[in-house]
């Protein structure tokens, strides 16, 4: 550390590139981008400060482990790197400053010392990074730059001129120009594309996933072992988003939200009454207090109680100092406008009391990230008077149906067609999730139409949905091309129905996307839409802290038959017994194609791996369609 050197991370702009949104705030590896370049600069300067001109408080809480301070522009209008420069030199108390973009996550751990050497060496009044790759033109980074406090002057005089240039404003200044051999150390990240394949390169394979599985066999793969594989191979998008509160309602919240106040701000009354001092109440016989004023919800309290007083109060009006209690007017035994009797033992000390920070202390955790927010979280951050919240991005699905035997609604129904129905399943499913959909239709079985459609739901969305054409028949191109465009594995699970799923990401255009390849059959597709994409998605959307709908233990209302080796989804309905415990029954035939089953049903009976026959009255696992929440 140079306690000489001031640090400043300019996060001041706009991210234009990235779409408007905030570089230095997205997700990177586990921390956001400004995060990991606090990391690398803190160590090599003294005091250090975050140049932000929006999400100040952002910024502040992820500097503050740092003793990082935010400071906006003091110029309006995102006038630039500059002005950002300009702002940290005047706010700098030492001779020096270093300065590094907040999306360069890589920057040198000598980037100081070096500048400074030069800096010193040819006694000049700045130094910034250069690199020279082979065969390349040397190319200057001027936004790595140790600058003097000296400079200012020099430097307003430019901004003020309406000059704008980082490599313009200090002509007439000494300036080193110091190379480094490492480009990588100063790849900035300019795309959200670019934050997702950098993210993207650190993850294991498919394969490599697979070989961590013991005795792992594609052809006859459990359903516990399919969805491990597939939740540590998805990866979350990035990019983060602030909304206004009633529009984050279902979306997954980006970061921890932290009270900023107590709720309530002060101790209270539960009950219309009269508050009082409870050693008023210490004899044991009847006592009578004199009324010293009424407090009214919304005022302080402005009334002073003494012993031997009470004071009329309102439910939510703030205690007077010295009361401990509220006792409801009802249950007063007499009382006139000037004094109350109360009989003994009609209340206990603290009684009718809420307590300042009782719901909610400033500074504890409010909400944890990774949450999908519901009614009560939206009413729990007004209540912290919270206006906008960082969520992450919707997720993009895109999603066809493959099959030459498909007609969509309106078409005619030719001799050996269905209608397409698992696209409306899939649109539904997908809808409830909070993403945001492109339906691409049918797609026959022809290997150029399904390669068109699915590079072209790569480029286009963070996962591709698709239904048929996974099992093993002669017209099933799927496979084939889905195989050509990346990593993708096709698996028998363990299972009914859903047994055939293929599983990837590919690739195309320098996009890739997550695939699920789900089975054609439409009770298969929406089992396994639920038991493997589900919970991939929520991954995929940052999710980390949304539960899985519970498995609850219900009577079996008849036998059930169940052949052990494989998970059954059996589609089942629960009602309410005559003795007023639930009970299950299955809907019967449980064929994959008679999709039926899935709109009589209001549950999944679970049935695992082990289980055999189930007899009538035995406990069974079932997971209920609908939360109430
Ligand atoms: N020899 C084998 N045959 C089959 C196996 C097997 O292991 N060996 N697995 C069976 C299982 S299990 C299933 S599930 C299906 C899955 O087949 P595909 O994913 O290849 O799906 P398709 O052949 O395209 O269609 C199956 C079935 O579903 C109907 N379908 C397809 N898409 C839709 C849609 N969008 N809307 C309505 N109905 C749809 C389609 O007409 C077929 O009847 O393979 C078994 N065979
Ligand atoms: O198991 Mo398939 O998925 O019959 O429907
Ligand atoms: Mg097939």
């Amino acid at each position: 550390m140079n306690d000489n050197i001031s640090g400043l991370i300019l996060a001041g702009g706009r991210g234009t590139r990235m779409g408007n949104v905030e570089k230095g705030l997205q997700p990177f590896r586990g921390a956001t981008m400004v995060e990991h370049v606090l990391r690398r600069l803190a160590p090599q300067v003294g005091p250090i400060a975050i140049n932000a001109n929006q999400n100040l408080a952002r910024y502040g809480e992820l500097g503050a482990g740092f003793g990082a301070l935010v400071l906006p522009d003091e110029t309006l209008g995102f006038a630039g790197p500059l002005a950002g420069l300009e702002a940290g030199l005047r706010y700098c108390a030492t001779e020096l400053m270093l300065t590094a973009p907040c999306d360069s996550p890589f920057l040198p751990p000598d980037l100081a010392a070096r500048l400074l050497a030069a800096l010193r060496a040819q006694d000049a009044d700045l130094a910034f990074a250069a690199t020279e790759e082979p065969g390349m033109r040397r190319q200057p980074h001027p936004v790595f730059c140790l600058v003097k406090k000296s400079a200012l002057a020099q430097l307003s005089a430019y901004l003020a001129g309406g000059g704008r240039r980082m490599d313009g404003w200090h002509a007439g200044l000494k300036a080193a120009e110091v190379v480094f051999d490492d480009g990588a150390a100063f790849r900035n990240i300019n795309t959200l594309g670019e934050l997702q394949s950098l993210d993207e390169a650190s993850a294991p394979s498919l394969a490599q996933l697979a070989a961590r599985v013991a005795g792992y066999d594609p052809e006859a793969l459990p359903v516990r072992h399919a969805q491990r594989i597939i939740g540590e191979y998805v990866t979350p998008v990035g990019a983060v988003e602030r909304v206004a509160l009633r529009a984050a309602l279902g979306r997954v919240l980006a970061d921890d939200i932290v009270s900023p106040i107590s709720v309530p701000a002060h101790d209270n009354s539960a009950m219309d009454g009269y508050a009082l001092r409870d050693a008023d109440l210490a004899g044991g016989d009847a006592v009578t207090l004199a009324v010293a004023g009424t407090v009214f919800a919304g005022r302080p309290s402005g009334v002073a109680v003494g012993p031997g007083q009470c004071a009329r109060i309102m439910t939510g009006a703030v205690m007077p100092p010295g009361c401990d209690s509220v006792i409801a007017q009802e249950h007063v035994a007499h009382a006139t406008e000037h004094a109350i009797t109360i009989a003994p033992g009609a209340l206990r000390p603290g009684d009718n009391r809420r307590l300042a920070g009782e719901d909610l202390m400033a500074g504890a955790a409010a909400l944890a990230r990774g949450r999908i927010l519901r009614p009560a979280d939206l009413g729990l951050l007004a209540s912290l008077g919270i206006a906008e919240v960082p969520v992450r991005r919707r997720l993009r699905v895109a999603f066809f149906s493959t099959g030459d035997e498909l007609r969509s609604i309106g078409e005619p129904l030719d001799a050996g067609c269905v209608y397409d129905s698992n696209r409306y399943t899939l649109y539904g499913m997908l809808e409830r999730l909070g993403c945001d959909l492109i339906d691409m239709g049918i797609v026959k079985d022809d290997p150029a139409a399904l390669e068109a459609a699915l590079r072209s739901a790569c480029e286009n969305a963070d996962a591709v949905v698709t239904s048929g054409g996974v099992s093993v028949g002669a017209a099933d191109y799927t496979r084939q091309i889905m195989a050509k465009l990346g990593e993708v594995t096709f698996w028998k699970i363990g299972m009914r129905p859903g047994r055939p799923l293929a599983f990837g990401r590919i690739a195309s255009g320098g996009r890739s996307a997550f695939l699920f390849g789900l089975p054609g059959n439409p009770v298969a597709v929406m089992v396994s839409f639920y038991f493997f994409a589900r919970a991939a998605l929520l991954r995929m959307m940052g999710a980390e802290a949304a539960p899985p709908p519970p498995l609850l233990k219900v009577r079996a209302q008849a036998p059930i038959r169940k052949r052990p080796g494989r998970t059954e989804y059996q589609r089942g309905i629960v009602t309410l017994g005559d003795d007023g415990v639930q009970q299950v029954r299955t809907t019967g035939a449980q064929g994959s194609g008679i999709l039926r089953s899935m709109t009589e049903a209001n549950c999944m009976v679970v049935l695992h791996d082990e289980q055999g026959d189930v007899a009538a009255g035995e406990l069974v696992d079932v997971m209920l369609f609908e939360g109430l929440v």
